[in-house]
């Protein structure tokens, strides 16, 4: 009973605030000032919206923590008020203003949809800059490398509501976020009008793996959305070999330290023997991090020689190794430095199977932004209907059905087929983790099995 009482007490607070906001919101001088002119109520509309969106996210956030919190609260509240002693009791307050939860249910809905309707229409994030108006991608096209990115990417740009970039791969997220916001916005086409709406896109393969990038999209991104195409995993592994010995031809001047790889039998039999050490190494770091801190509780003296061993489990077995996905591990003081992805940017060659490894990339992901946040693009369908694969992609965007003409596969890198033993070996290997992608999506991709 108290505790109901107390959670009423939160829901007034809640409603409050976000009466407030919609007030102190509704009264903001207008922000964005757009080159064309006329859009100034545009702007501002966008910016109440946004600042409404944020507001409702951060209140249900707090409500939902005070929800779960209840009774540590109400224990608090009880020992601040004294009444645990017996001198007074909570503090009363007026009824909430929504007593029926279908109400405040049907408001919420209300409000994600015009939320929905704008993102649609607008960027997701616009703000001045250089006495313009710049604004951030709707959308990013996240991985996986060798699955049909840059086809996607290039239909796309056809597509007459989507902006113009300058490039297909921008890599901000994961390698030149420190080159700051301003750096990134200024390779997209300016946008911002009801009347001419585009939405802004970008296609880095390499977003998907790399540990750092979920984590900086949510702060900076956080209503994007996201289109991750997937390749059967053997398949893209082989591409990936054959695209970095291209990519070594193209880029001779440019990389010089960079070698050419042996032969994907070698590489990839050495990847599987890194991956284990790696977990092994993992593993082993984890249980000696708990048993250092159990001496350091207990007072018993930890042994220097030994921590320094442990530090690095992967170092002492892959030193002579001059792969950077080898030598960034060795950096760690364990392999995986968030959730179970493995980093292996740097090198066109490193992580055929890494990867490939879709499941605990996305369950990583998904740390960050819900599932529908996402549409999973299988690549097996661009080669039989790539027509169907656009229509899922302008759906998933909400843009308009566009006629693209003919279909034309791109970059594409002719390459020998794989040798049937090896492919047996890489089959089995990815089986457990399709799987388990199969079962987060509740889709069969159909790879080979
Ligand atoms: N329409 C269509 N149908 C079938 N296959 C297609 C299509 N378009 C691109 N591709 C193949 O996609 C591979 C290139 O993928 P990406 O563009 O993502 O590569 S990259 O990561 O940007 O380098 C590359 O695969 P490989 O040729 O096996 O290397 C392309 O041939």
């Amino acid at each position: 009973m108290e505790n109901k009482k107390l959670l009423y007490i939160a829901l007034f607070i809640f409603v409050s605030i976000v009466g407030f906001q919609i007030y102190v919101t509704s009264k903001q001088p207008q922000v964005c000032n757009n080159n064309g002119g006329g859009t100034g109520a545009i702007d501002q509309q966008q910016f109440i919206i946004e600042t409404l969106q944020q507001t409702i996210r951060d209140q249900e956030r707090a409500l939902n923590d005070i929800s779960k919190k209840t009774n540590l609260i109400y224990d608090t509240v009880q020992e601040a008020t004294g009444a645990k002693n017996g001198i007074r009791g909570p503090t009363q307050t007026d009824a909430p203003y929504f007593t029926n939860p279908t109400d405040r249910h049907i408001q919420k809905l209300q409000i994600e949809a015009r939320i929905n309707k704008t993102k649609t229409t607008l960027p997701n994030t616009c703000f001045p800059l250089d006495q313009k108006t710049v604004c951030l991608p709707n959308f990013i096209v996240i991985g996986a490398m060798k699955a049909g990115t840059t086809f996607l990417d290039f239909y796309l740009q056809r597509h007459p509501m989507v902006a113009k970039h300058t490039k297909k791969e921008l890599w901000f997220f994961n390698s030149y976020y420190n080159k700051g916001i301003e750096w990134y916005v200024q390779y997209f086409e300016p946008v911002v009008s009801l009347e001419n709406p585009k939405l802004i896109g970008e296609a880095t393969p390499f977003y998907i793996n790399n540990p750092f990038t979920a984590a900086r999209m949510f702060s900076t991104l956080r209503n994007a959305k996201f289109i991750m195409m997937m390749r059967d995993p053997v398949d893209r592994a082989l591409s990936q070999y054959y695209f970095s010995l291209k990519w070594i031809d193209n880029n001779k001047g440019l990389a010089p330290h960079i070698s050419y790889p042996e032969s994907f039998d070698t590489m990839i039999r050495e990847e599987i023997d890194v991956i284990n050490t790696c977990v092994r190494g993992n593993q082993e770091y984890i249980k000696k991090q708990d048993e250092k801190k159990r001496r350091e509780l207990a007072g018993e003296p930890i042994d220097e020689a030994a921590e320094e061993e442990f530090k690095n489990p992967f170092f002492t077995l892959h030193t002579n190794k001059n792969w950077t996905f080898y030598k960034e591990c060795a950096r760690c003081d364990k392999c995986f430095q968030h959730g179970n992805i493995l980093h292996t940017s740097g090198h066109p060659s490193f992580g055929m199977i890494a990867k490939s490894l879709y499941y605990e990339q996305i369950d990583y992901w998904l740390d960050f932004f819900p599932l529908e946040q996402f549409l999973f693009v299988r690549y097996e369908d661009l080669n039989d209907r790539p027509e169907h694969v656009l229509r899922q992609v302008e759906e998933f965007l909400g843009l308009p059905a566009f006629d693209y003409g003919q279909f034309k596969a791109k970059n594409a890198v002719p390459h020998e087929p794989m040798d049937p033993e090896l492919r047996q070996l890489l089959v089995d290997y990815f089986k457990p983790h399709n799987e388990k992608l199969y079962r987060l999506l509740n889709r069969d991709f159909g790879w080979s099995k």
